[in-house]
């Protein structure tokens, strides 16, 4: 696979300082439920005490039953008592994991969604370039994806805290009565690690290397099954295409997994029969012990059980050590996503939007290449959009148009030059305050597989509850008569994404995004082909309208209808990224250049 970096690999070093991410994580914890956290970490502290104390009570349960035995007596208050002790302990050891469970299930799914809506905030608050790299796909999609790894990242942790603290008692134990057992003990169980440590990178870089494809493998996933695309996939019998490409690229990923998965398998069982050896020799050294008479049968038993103990733990905690490291490359991906700031921003001290325009919108020398792209759209162009003022944009497709409209909106800065609201760049503005005063319906709208009332509000969701609003915007749209036609009204789950949604035709879905045009007062209204898919008596009803809605207010239409063009007041003409031609539709058609040839050309198709 060419896509694959072998240099951006995380390496050993990257591992360990990732875990710098862990209380950062811990954090967010804390902030999604502070009393469920500081509940859960209490209840697993009086958790991590009960192993030692159970052991120690077998103990003193089987030297109680030798002595009776010795003693011949029957007197077995002492030796019910502790039983009893032991039942409450075991009683309290599975309530407490219940609980711990819960809580760890509880919080995990607090902070799942806590995660998922702090990713959509951050995201929205990116540039429109950021979208466009790759890299920030496969940034973001490992942030999201690990949503779910990070709920079971908060359960290891905090379970690697309990052990910590039960290793602690049970070596403490054990030290006691010898430390070659704790020696064999570490030694028994360091090649495990080790070989888990191995094999937990291998399998991280293994899917960080495949982020791409996997990203690859869910888009085609999705067009296979989208009924966006169902009428295509069949016309054009695309589904053979797309299962190959989907297994062409699932079998790599497959082969290569499986070769890890059977390394990973042979080495662990080697690695965990070391282990095992090394607890059945210190079983070994105990019961000779025993034999000797140096400890007691109860001894013998504590230390067996304390010995079998310590090693799962330890286990536990060296494995999980592993995966928490690798969890916490996660968190790397996730933490560096919210570093990511977007470039386009306000200024610190913000011009407030003016109430009135007067002088209009000024391109001052704007030229603009779309960020790692060669070719300049814009060179040098210079044009104004005056107060009051419709202007029309005509230029062929890739003219540049669509991205006019981003730099006006600042979705996007010039590259080169700058453009002017009232004389003042529009980077001095606050930038939501000016994407606000504009208002945008683009040629590719949002169709929202929700409720017409939603669709429309789409235009200024502070008012999503504003019926009159909505029914107003609709009016002057057009698409009242259709949403009169549905059977919810303004209700109408629109797309058939959803159970009940009915399906609009293009036109259709383009009255109901033209309606959000109306929801918002904006001092220049933008429509980017906003009737490319109405029908002749439609496209020349909503003009009507919007002439009359709009009197006194900029408008930029881009459009290659001529019968729409021909209605504003000035028409641009772009060309090789520079303006070649502006004036009203009369003169432009005196003057005979290209506005007046691409007139003819769209009147003779009429013909
Ligand atoms: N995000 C992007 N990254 C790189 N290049 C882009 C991007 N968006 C558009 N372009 C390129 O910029 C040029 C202008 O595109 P734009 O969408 O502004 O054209 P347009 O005039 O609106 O075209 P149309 O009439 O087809 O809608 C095209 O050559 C296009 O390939």
């Amino acid at each position: 696979m060419s896509q694959k970096n072998k240099h951006q690999l995380p390496t050993i070093k990257a591992r360990i300082l990732a875990l710098k991410y862990l209380p950062l994580f811990l954090k967010e914890i804390w902030h999604t439920q502070p009393w469920m956290t500081a509940t859960n970490v209490v209840l697993r502290l009086i958790r991590s005490v009960i192993p030692f104390l159970t052991l120690y009570l077998g103990k003193l349960i089987i030297d109680e039953v030798v002595l009776l035995i010795n003693s011949h007596s029957t007197d077995t208050r002492h030796l019910l008592a502790l039983i009893g002790m032991e039942l409450a302990l075991a009683m309290s050891s599975d309530i407490l994991n219940r609980m711990t469970g819960l809580l760890d299930g509880l919080l995990g799914d607090l902070h799942a969604n806590r995660s998922s809506i702090q990713i959509m905030q951050h995201a929205a608050t990116l540039d429109l370039t950021q979208f466009e790299e790759p890299i920030f796909y496969d940034k973001l999609e490992r942030a999201r994806q690990q949503t779910v790894g990070r709920t079971a990242l908060l359960a290891q942790t905090l379970a690697q805290v309990q052990d910590i603290i039960t290793i602690g008692f049970l070596a403490g134990g054990l030290a006691v009565f010898s430390p070659w057992l704790i020696l064999i003990l570490v030694l028994s169980i360091i090649p495990g690690f080790f070989g888990e440590f191995y094999f937990n990178s291998q399998s991280y870089a293994l899917s960080y290397q495949w982020t791409p494809q996997r990203r690859e493998l869910d888009y085609i996933r999705y067009i296979g099954a989208s009924n966006v695309y169902a009428k295509e996939m069949k016309l054009f019998s695309l589904s053979g295409f797309l299962t190959e490409r989907f297994r062409e690229v699932s079998a790599a990923y497959y082969l290569q997994n499986r070769k890890l998965a059977i390394r990973r398998a042979v080495w662990g069982a080697l690695l965990a029969a070391v282990g095992t050896a090394g607890y059945y020799g210190a079983y070994a050294f105990i019961g000779i012990e025993t034999i000797k008479g140096v400890i007691t049968i109860g001894s013998l038993t504590f230390l067996a059980g304390s010995f079998r103990q310590l090693k799962a733990s330890l286990e536990g905690i060296l494995n999980r050590f592993t995966t928490i490291s690798q969890g916490t490359l996660y968190l790397r991906d996730f933490f560096e996503f919210f570093d990511l700031r977007p470039e386009v921003i306000s200024p610190p001290k913000p011009l407030p939007f003016p109430s009135v325009i007067q002088k209009g919108f000024v391109f001052e020398n704007v030229s603009f290449k779309y960020p790692g792209a060669e070719r300049w759209v814009f060179q040098n162009l210079n044009f104004t959009l005056k107060a009051g003022e419709k202007l029309a944009i005509v230029g062929e497709n890739g003219a540049g148009k669509t991205t006019l409209v981003k730099l006006l909106t600042r979705l996007y800065d010039p590259t080169e030059g700058r453009i002017l609201l009232e004389g003042r760049d529009l980077r001095e503005y606050e930038l939501g305050e000016l994407q606000r005063h504009i208002g945008v319906i683009f040629q590719d709208y949002i169709r929202l597989m929700m409720t017409a009332q939603s669709n429309i509000a789409v235009g200024d969701i502070d008012e999503l509850n504003n019926l009159d609003r909505i029914a107003t915007a609709a009016d002057r749209s057009l698409a009242s008569a259709l949403i009169k036609r549905f059977p919810d009204g303004l209700q109408q789950v629109l797309g058939r994404h959803f159970s009940g949604g009915v399906e609009l035709s293009g036109g259709e879905w383009q009255k109901i995004a033209l309606a959000r045009a109306y929801m918002r007062d904006s001092d220049l209204l933008i429509l980017d082909e906003p009737t490319a898919a109405l029908d002749a008596r439609a496209e020349y009803e909503v003009f009507q309208r919007f002439a009359e809605l709009t009197k006194g207010k900029m408008a930029l239409l881009i459009s290659h209808r001529f019968s729409t063009v021909r209605m504003a007041d000035r028409i641009i003409v772009i060309e090789n990224g520079q303006l070649i031609e502006s004036g009203s539709h009369q003169s432009l058609m005196d003057n005979k250049g290209r506005y007046a040839e691409l007139f003819q050309l769209q009147a003779r198709g009429y013909l």
